[in-house]
């Protein structure tokens, strides 16, 4: 029973399928050999992050291909359907790295409110003799407590980004067209629980209304969510953070808008070119950057490993 996890696997995850009796290997196999590897190894089943592409080719001449497995949460580099209406189980982990994603879009906040991914580049090049003036270019950092915080999106990252958005007191509107209102309940360091209703207002409203605006939806599939005319219907300082899928927003008119002042910060854990975004993205002052590294938690990816396991499992009868 041969498990080749192509992006590599928590070692939570092999542990848990080698004491099932499952080999698991973790070579990376680039994407033209992939194929024949499968083919040549009998892989029943293939544990993917978001590099490895699963498309309909490879689902048609692998027959011995029986479980796909996505470490994570979008799915957008398989053919989930194709694979389904195949016979073949298409699994994920949709709930392993919520809390991850959500500190991250929180550590990029922080970072825009205070000039962090500037001064990080510049701090060690000036070093002491610009000390003042790296002082008072950076003198002008915002708060986050008690400002509006628009989610895009409700599902789990997105509340659980509310969760930590009512902690820091912020107060919180959310768009999602699936869910009309969001009860989430909040837990507090001394184990007690709080329920709390968040409204769900049309997209255009939390555009306009928030002070930072922060999407997590899937992949688009017809073009972009947040364009030059919604940047234009956000409030003058806006600050916007794309942790969910590059192409859902328009990165040109993203550095229009940073740099007519339209938006104060913006941070990016995704982009429309990975893994080589543009230039004028990387270099741009007033952004933030992460390399897709939502999920890259020790703690998340301890949770997909097993989660992952605990499904093939299932799958396959194996107890
Ligand atoms: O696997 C990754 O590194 C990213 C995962 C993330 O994009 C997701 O969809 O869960």
């Amino acid at each position: 029973m041969k498990v080749l996890a192509n992006d590599g696997l928590d070692q939570s995850g092999i542990d848990a399928l080698t004491e099932k009796g499952f080999e698991v290997i973790t070579t990376k196999v680039p994407q033209e050999f992939l194929m024949d590897y499968i083919n040549e190894h009998k892989i029943r089943t293939v544990l993917v992050r978001s590099a490895t592409q699963v498309r309909k080719d490879l689902i048609d001449n692998c027959p011995s291909l029986e479980i796909i497995g996505r470490g994570g949460v979008g799915m957008d580099n398989i053919d989930v359907d194709y694979a389904r209406e195949k016979g073949i189980h298409v699994i994920n982990t949709p709930a392993a790295s919520s809390e991850s994603v959500a500190e991250l879009v929180f550590a990029h906040l922080f970072s825009g409110a205070r000039f962090l991914q500037d001064s990080n580049r510049k701090m060690p090049v000036s070093g002491d003799t610009d000390f003042a003036g790296l002082k008072k270019a950076y003198a002008a950092g915002i708060e986050l407590r008690g400002k509006t915080i628009g989610i895009v999106g409700m599902g789990r990252i997105g509340q659980e980004v509310a969760r930590i958005a009512l902690g820091l007191g912020m107060r919180v509107v959310a768009a999602d067209n699936n869910v009309g209102r969001a009860s989430i309940k909040v837990k507090f360091y001394n184990s007690q629980f709080i329920n709390v209703d968040i409204e769900t207002e049309p997209l255009q409203e939390v555009l306009k209304h928030s002070d930072f605006i922060t999407l997590h939806v899937p992949a688009q599939k017809d073009g972009y969510m947040i364009g030059k005319n919604e940047f234009d219907s956000m409030k003058d300082g806006v600050s916007v953070i794309n942790c969910s899928r590059g192409g859902v927003i328009d990165e040109a008119a993203l550095i229009d808008a940073l740099d007519s002042g339209k938006v104060r910060f913006a941070g990016l854990d995704v982009f429309i070119n990975e893994p080589t975004p543009s230039k004028a993205i990387l270099n741009h002052p007033k952004i933030s950057l992460t390399p897709h590294t939502g999920a890259s938690t020790l703690e998340a990816q301890d949770r997909i490993g097993l989660s992952l396991a605990e499904q093939i499992c299932s799958i396959l009868q194996i107890h």
